[in-house]
């Protein structure tokens, strides 16, 4: 089956398109993006999502920019301002500042940029596949929609059952925004993988039944120390595999490690709107007026983790000094 991926590109018409990830399942409507300012509204927005996915949105966003004439240093500032959790936005960003003299170098490193997305979780999925048996839970949304590529966690398991491995996978619904029960289960159905939805609370019942084999999830920001920010529940999830002793995977590019950070403590945890939290697809679900609070991301401490699954391999206690090798930092 055919993936979905979350943009197309038609830059000789000054448009980048991006899939209008709020409206799935029910709707596949295409939204023009044409400035790195709507770039940065859509990625705020959630029109695109997932961390790899936003890096290769925002590298192109400046392309946007640059075709524009928009003012490329108050261009980078909105892109960055749009969404602070996931580190790939930075990366992306970082590595197009050196060529903006240049539109070609700019457009090739953003080219590049997705295509090393597209290499990475080729790479990912395999190493992942390899780890993973029976049944798995996966939280939020972690496929070709959230990457452009092939994806990480969902990467890892779509291989598991292309190789036998992955018998069955159990979908959190991940609230407040559903990524799972709207873009997850979608993406599993078009891939043919079985899978069934649970709430987000149901997970402890399931492993208390011996029915979960292993949980993976992406990441949306790792320290070096292998702490790491994904959606908001990941860390309930880790501490419930914990007691069960269920494997606990997290998977992702190393783009998506912070050089910077030595834990999870300095990782920029974004809040969003409390309507997300009191409004379930636009209508409520509480009394009118009630506080909600909405952290999107939560961290879930390296040690609650059995392995992390990268390009170069899946790496094993002792993280600190696996990453800083994988990242060439040893
Ligand atoms: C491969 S995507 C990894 C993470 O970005 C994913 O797990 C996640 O938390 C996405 O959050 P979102 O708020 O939908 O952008």
């Amino acid at each position: 089956m055919e993936r979905v991926l979350p943009f197309r590109e038609d830059l000789k018409n000054g448009t980048f398109w991006l899939l209008d990830q709020r409206r799935l399942p029910f709707e596949e409507v295409w939204v023009p993006v044409r400035t790195g300012r709507e770039m940065a509204e859509a990625i705020r927005q959630m029109v695109v999502r997932g961390a790899p996915a936003i890096g290769v949105s925002a590298a192109f966003g400046l392309v946007l920019a640059h075709l524009a004439g928009e003012d490329l240093e108050e261009a980078d500032r909105l892109l960055r301002q749009s969404r602070p959790t996931a580190v790939n936005l930075f990366y992306a960003l970082d590595r197009l500042r050196p060529f903006w003299g240049d539109l070609e170098a700019t457009l090739q490193t953003a080219y590049a940029l997705w295509h090393e997305v597209e290499e990475t979780e080729a790479a990912i999925s395999r190493f992942g596949s390899e780890v993973l048996l029976g049944q798995v839970l996966t939280h939020c949304n972690t496929g070709p929609l959230a990457t452009g590529g092939y994806g990480t966690a969902l990467g890892a398991i779509v291989e598991g059952f292309r190789r036998g491995r992955v018998r069955h996978v159990w979908v959190d619904e991940t609230r407040p925004y559903l990524q799972g029960a709207r873009l997850t289960a979608w993406e599993l159905m078009r891939a043919g993988v079985p899978a069934t939805l649970v709430t987000d609370n149901m997970a402890g019942f399931l492993m208390g039944r011996k029915e979960v084999d292993a949980v993976v999830v992406g990441v949306d920001r790792m320290a070096l120390n292998g702490d790491f920010a994904n959606k908001i529940g990941t860390y309930a999830l880790a501490v419930l595999a914990h007691h069960h002793g269920v494997p606990f995977y997290a998977a992702l590019p190393l783009s998506s490690v912070d050089p910077n950070l030595e834990s999870g403590e300095g990782i920029p945890i974004e809040e969003r709107p409390a309507q997300e939290v009191t409004h379930l697809m636009g209508r409520p679900i509480a009394p009118e007026g009630f506080p909600a609070y909405h952290p999107a991301f939560d961290v879930t401490p390296h040690t609650l983790l059995t392995g992390i699954i990268t390009e170069k391999g899946v790496i094993y206690p002792p993280f600190h000094e696996g990453l800083r090798r994988a990242l060439g930092l040893l």
